[in-house]
């Protein structure tokens, strides 16, 4: 695609299911592909597969969370990699749990890596975009901000507000040349959702009601998603900004 070459890509939660997938694709473009994850071992496996298949990867173990150690974190990339073009938010955890059953506790782990780990990432890279002259960024929300998703309230509020704040700053930065935009999963077949499942007291019945709930009548694969976000970043998509696309099978239907 066009403009993805030698570019620098930085991918949040890059260790794990569609962040991995969606690594190999950047590493296929020939980008310069910054994996970013709490679990360095998940970062250092998935930079692994991209040197294999030819392509440039570096693993930068970090947790989004924390302002001070990303500011770090991005320094050293800049140092290694270059300026960011393209940030990629990815990483997110969920619980699933009825509201009434959850405790405040659990609402700020579940605020700070869905919510708060994204503005960080924000916070700090943003700039460097518009200082370069512009960049890509494609905020990785969910379906439950759309349609709601039982036992998942908070996750929910969580990834409907990152889909207010991308609309807002991709508002604020139109005239930069710095584009947001949103991609919303359904449930897909990660890590993530086993480790949902495995909560419910029948995990197949679970699975089974997300299987029934998607008009394709599947979960998703992490392999569905590369191909929009590589899209919403390479220069085709230069005048898309401020956009949600779900990408589950027709879950959400938006006009
Ligand atoms: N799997 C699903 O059914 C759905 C997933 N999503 C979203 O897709 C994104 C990716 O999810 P999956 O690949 O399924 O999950 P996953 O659990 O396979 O991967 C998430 C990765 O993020 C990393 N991570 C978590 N917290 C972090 C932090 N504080 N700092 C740095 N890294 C951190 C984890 O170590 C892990 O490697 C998430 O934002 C999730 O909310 C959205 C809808 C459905
Ligand atoms: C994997 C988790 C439980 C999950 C399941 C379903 C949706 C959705 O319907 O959008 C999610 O966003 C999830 O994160």
């Amino acid at each position: 695609m066009k403009g993805l070459n030698e570019t620098t890509v930085i991918v949040t939660g890059g260790g794990g299911g569609i962040g991995r997938a969606i690594c190999r694709r950047f590493g296929e473009e020939g980008s310069r592909v910054a994996v970013l994850d709490r679990d360095p071992e998940a970062a250092a496996a998935t930079v692994e597969l991209i040197l294999e298949a030819g392509g440039s990867a570096r693993a930068y173990a970090a947790d989004i969370t924390d302002y001070n150690a990303i500011a770090e974190t991005l320094a050293a990339i800049e140092t290694d990699l270059g300026v960011p073009r393209v940030l990629v938010n990815n990483a997110g955890f969920d619980r699933f749990m009825p509201f009434l059953k959850t405790e405040p506790g659990l609402w700020q782990q579940l605020i700070a890596v869905n919510l708060t780990g994204a503005l960080n990432m924000h916070h700090l890279v943003l700039p460097k975009m518009v200082a370069a002259g512009g960049g890509k960024v494609i905020n990785i929300a969910s379906d439950a901000a759309r349609v709601g998703s039982s036992g998942e309230s908070v996750y929910a509020a969580c990834k409907a507000g990152l889909v207010g704040f991308s609309k807002t700053v991709a508002r604020e930065l139109a005239t930069k040349n710095v584009c947001l935009n949103v991609v919303c999963p359904g449930p897909t077949d990660t890590a993530l959702l086993k480790g949902v499942a495995e909560t419910a007291p029948n995990p197949e019945k679970l699975l089974e009601a997300f299987r029934n709930a998607v008009p394709m009548k599947r979960l998703a694969q992490p392999e569905d998603y590369p191909g929009i976000v590589a899209l919403l970043a390479s220069d085709d998509a230069n005048f898309i900004t401020g956009q949600v696309i779900s990408v589950s099978g027709g879950l959400t239907m938006a006009g």
